[in-house]
């Protein structure tokens, strides 16, 4: 009788807790994420350590991600995913690879095992080069159209994500390659590498999401430095401005330390790490959703200017010319 009624209670308290924040934070909680949480509250206590463990699945499972171009592993022990980007030689986000990418995200947050991600690289020294400049020089329109859209969604779903992420930076990441790891809600990075949004450098401008993106992990004064320079830092420099939370020596480590910081949020309701999250990123991600089409439209007039056509041809002549050297 009295496990009974505990049970009632328990069950009661964590009904009423739940709804008084939902309309606090204005946020959709499906009934999944609700019993997933009272599962967590209340069952999950109750199994015994040994049963809990006979139950877990250790397997790792590659996950179709449709595409060659992102490949996605999930571990069924700890219920991580690993998302690889595998575009040689650089990994820059073309229409098909953001299409995977959307794809990968997507299909985790349907996962129900699905714990955290960890985003990274196949190539030994570029995270990703940023947006593929051939997508924005001489665009066609109707793909270009699809290409902007498909990089606002990857954003939402990303930057979105009820997950857990780790950006694991195992090279290069200028530009929209900054772009995703910014996404993520930590960022480990190995050694000797480069890192920002570097998009005044094209003779171009970061539109407002990428900014704001950047105020989400440094100061004011510090983004407004970057941004308007179009500076580049190192590794270390990363670190020392809080771009970055961590050094691993390499992309093993790099891994290792991005299980490490996912593996805190076992101890953490789910539910309550998942609210904290979108409402912290509440404001930017409305803006995205009520703003898309205005978005879109800015970045076609944009790339359509001579002055920026000008201005890619001249650094995409750079990037050829750097490899004649
Ligand atoms: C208009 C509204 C705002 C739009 C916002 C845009 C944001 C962006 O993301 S714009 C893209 C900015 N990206 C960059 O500035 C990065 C440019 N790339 C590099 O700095 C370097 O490639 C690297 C440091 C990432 C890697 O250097 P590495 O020496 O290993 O390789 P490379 O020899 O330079 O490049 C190999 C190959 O790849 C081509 N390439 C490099 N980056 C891009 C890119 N972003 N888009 C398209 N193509 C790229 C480079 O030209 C080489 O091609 P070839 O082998 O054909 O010569």
């Amino acid at each position: 009788m009295l496990p009974t009624m505990m049970f009632v209670i328990d069950t009661a308290g964590l009904v009423l807790r739940l709804f008084l924040l939902l309309p606090i934070y204005r946020i959709k909680v499906n009934f999944l994420d609700f019993v997933r949480y009272a599962k967590m509250m209340n069952i999950t206590r109750q199994l015994r350590p040994s049963l809990a463990k006979a139950l877990m699945p250790t397997a790792m499972r590659a996950m179709s991600a449709d595409s060659k171009l992102v490949e996605l592993t999930m571990n069924e022990k700890t219920g991580i995913a690993t998302v690889t980007m595998n575009r040689p030689p650089v990994n820059s986000l073309n229409l098909e690879l953001l299409q995977g990418l959307l794809k990968a995200f997507e299909g985790l947050e349907d996962d129900r095992k699905c714990r955290g991600m960890i985003l990274t690289s196949s190539s030994p020294t570029v995270f990703s080069a940023g947006l593929d400049i051939m997508e924005m020089y001489k665009p066609k329109p109707d793909r270009v159209k699809e290409f902007w859209t498909t990089l606002q969604d990857v954003w939402l779903a990303l930057y979105g994500s009820s997950f857990p992420t780790v950006a694991a930076i195992n090279g290069h990441s200028p530009a929209g390659g900054c772009l995703l790891s910014l996404c993520c809600e930590y960022r480990i990075m190995c050694p000797n590498y480069s890192i920002g949004l570097n998009e005044t450098k094209l003779g171009i401008v970061a539109p407002k999401w990428f900014m704001s993106s950047m105020l989400g992990a440094i100061p004011y004064r510090e983004a407004e430095l970057a941004l308007t320079s179009g500076r580049m830092f190192s590794t270390d420099e990363a670190l020392k401005i809080g771009l970055i939370d961590e050094v691993a020596s390499d992309k093993a480590d790099a891994i290792a330390k991005s299980e490490k910081f996912l593996s805190q949020f076992a101890k953490i309701h789910p539910i309550a790490r998942k609210l904290t999250k979108l409402n912290l990123r509440h404001s930017a991600l409305e803006w995205m959703q009520e703003n898309k089409e205005l978005d879109l439209n800015i970045f076609i007039s944009f790339v359509g200017q001579p002055i920026v056509q000008k201005s890619l041809e001249k650094y995409l002549e750079g990037l050829k010319a750097k490899q004649a050297k």
